[in-house]
C-alpha cells in the first residue's frame, strides 16, 4: 500500500507569472491526475483572481495548518499564510517579488520543519528576487541553505518522461564553466545523484552517463584537455567506488534515442547542455527536482512566462508532473524509513 504523506507545501512563484494560475489549474484537475494533496502558501485572493482569469471559478479556503489543508483539499484549494497581493499578470513589480520571497520562505520552512510532506516551488524570476534581497543564484541554493545542506551537495536534476539530466555547473556565465569543473565537484555531485536515484527513485545501481565538456570529448586533447585531465579520472574514481558511471561521452550524440537507452541519468557540464535536451523532449512534463536534501523539493521545469500569464495559455503539465514526482519521491523515502 502507498505510504500516506502530509500535504505538499506549494509556493506561488512570481505572482505576475504563470505560477498562481497553474496552482489553481492543478487543483481543478486534482482528480483527473490523481494528485497528492497540496496547500498553497499565501495569496488566497490572488489565487482566486488567477483562477478566474483562466475561466476557473474554484473555491479557495484559508487554513491554519497542513493537517487542516488535508481535510479541506477535496472541496477547496487550501491556502496557508495570511499575506496576499493584487493579481497583475505579466506586470512583475517589487511588491510581487516580496510576496514571492515570502511564499518561498514560508513554504520551505513548512517542509524543513516536517509539517509538509514535500515542497513544490512556483517559478520565480531570479533577477526580480535579487532586487528584494534574495542572495542566491536560484531556489535550489535557497532551499539547500534552509535545509542545512552545502550547495555542492544539493543537486539540480531535470526529469521528464524521456530523460533525466543534471547540470554540474548551473547559473553561471558560460565563460566561467571550464574553471569550475573539478574532479571534486564531479565526485560530490555524482555520489549524491547515485544515492538519490536509489533512495528516492527506487533505481538499484543507476547508470550515470557523464557528458564531455568539449566537442568529441576533446578529440584526444585537440579540442581541449579537460575531458582527459579532469572528467575521465573522476569517472574512474566513481567506478572504483562501485558507482555505475560511464564517459566522458561526446554530448552531441548522447541524447538520441539509442544514447538515452544506455543511461538512467546524464550528468552534463553546464546548464544548457543539460536543460536543452530535456526541454526539447519533455518541456510540458519536465520537473526540476533537488537531490541530496533532507526534504523533497520539486518545481516545474519552466519559468515565469510573463508574456502569457493570465491568458489561459500556460500548460499545466509540468506543474502536475512536479506535484506527482515530489509525492512519489516522498513516499519512496517514507517506505524505506518504515522498512
Ligand atoms: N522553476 C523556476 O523557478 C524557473 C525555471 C526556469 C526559468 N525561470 C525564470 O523564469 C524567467 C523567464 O525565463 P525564460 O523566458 O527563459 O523561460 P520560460 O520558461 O519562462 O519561458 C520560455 C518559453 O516557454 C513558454 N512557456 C513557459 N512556461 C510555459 C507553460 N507552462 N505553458 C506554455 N508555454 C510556456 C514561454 O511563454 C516562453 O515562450 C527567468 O527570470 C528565469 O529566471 C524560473
Ligand atoms: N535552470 C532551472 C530551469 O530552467 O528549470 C531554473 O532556472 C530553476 O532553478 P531553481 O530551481 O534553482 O530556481
Amino acid at each position: 500500500m502507498a505510504q500516506a504523506i502530509l500535504p505538499l507545501a506549494v509556493s506561488l512563484g512570481d505572482p505576475a507569472g504563470v505560477g498562481p494560475e497553474l496552482i489553481a489549474a492543478a487543483w481543478f484537475a486534482r482528480r483527473v491526475h490523481a494528485l497528492p494533496a497540496f496547500c498553497a502558501v499565501g495569496g488566497a485572493g490572488l489565487l482566486a483572481s488567477a483562477a478566474r482569469a483562466r475561466g476557473l471559478d474554484i473555491p479557495v479556503e484559508r487554513v491554519g495548518s497542513m493537517e487542516e489543508a488535508a481535510l479541506v483539499y477535496d472541496r477547496a484549494l487550501p491556502v496557508i499564510g495570511d499575506f496576499d497581493g493584487e493579481y497583475r499578470p505579466g506586470a512583475p513589480d517589487r511588491e510581487g517579488a516580496v510576496l514571492a520571497l515570502e511564499s518561498l520562505t514560508q513554504a520551505t520552512a513548512l517542509a524543513v520543519s516536517g509539517q509538509a510532506g514535500a515542497l513544490m516551488t512556483g517559478p520565480i524570476a531570479k533577477s526580480r528576487l535579487a532586487e528584494v534581497g534574495f542572495d542566491y543564484p536560484g531556489q535550489t541554493e535557497f532551499v539547500a541553505a534552509a535545509a542545512g545542506v552545502e550547495t555542492e551537495d544539493a543537486v539540480m536534476m531535470l526529469a521528464g518522461p524521456n530523460l533525466r539530466t543534471v547540470p554540474l555547473t548551473v547559473h553561471v556565465a558560460l565563460s566561467a564553466v571550464p574553471g569550475l569543473i573539478t574532479q571534486d565537484l564531479i565526485l560530490r555531485r555524482a555520489r549524491v545523484v547515485a544515492r538519490a536515484l536509489e533512495r528516492d527513485f527506487g533505481l538499484a545501481h543507476p547508470r550515470i552517463a557523464i557528458a564531455a565538456l568539449n566537442p568529441h570529448a576533446g578529440e584526444d586533447g585537440r579540442f581541449g584537455d579537460e575531458d582527459q585531465r579532469i572528467v575521465a579520472p573522476a569517472i574512474e574514481q566513481l567506478c572504483a567506488e562501485g558507482i555505475n558511471a560511464s564517459g566522458p561521452h561526446a554530448a552531441d550524440g548522447l541524447f538520441a534515442a539509442r544514447g538515452r537507452a544506455g543511461f538512467d541519468v546524464a550528468i552534463c557540464m553546464y546548464h544548457d547542455q543539460a536543460l536543452i535536451p530535456l526541454k526539447a523532449l519533455d518541456f510540458d512534463h519536465g520537473v526540476n527536482i533537488t537531490l541530496g536534501l533532507p526534504i523533497i523539493r520539486s518545481s516545474p521545469d519552466h519559468g515565469t512566462a510573463f508574456p502569457i500569464a493570465g491568458k489561459g495559455q500556460a500548460n499545466v503539465g509540468a506543474t502536475v508532473s512536479a506535484l506527482r514526482l515530489a509525492a512519489d519521491c516522498a513516499r519512496s523515502r517514507a517506505a524505506l524509513l518504515a522498512a
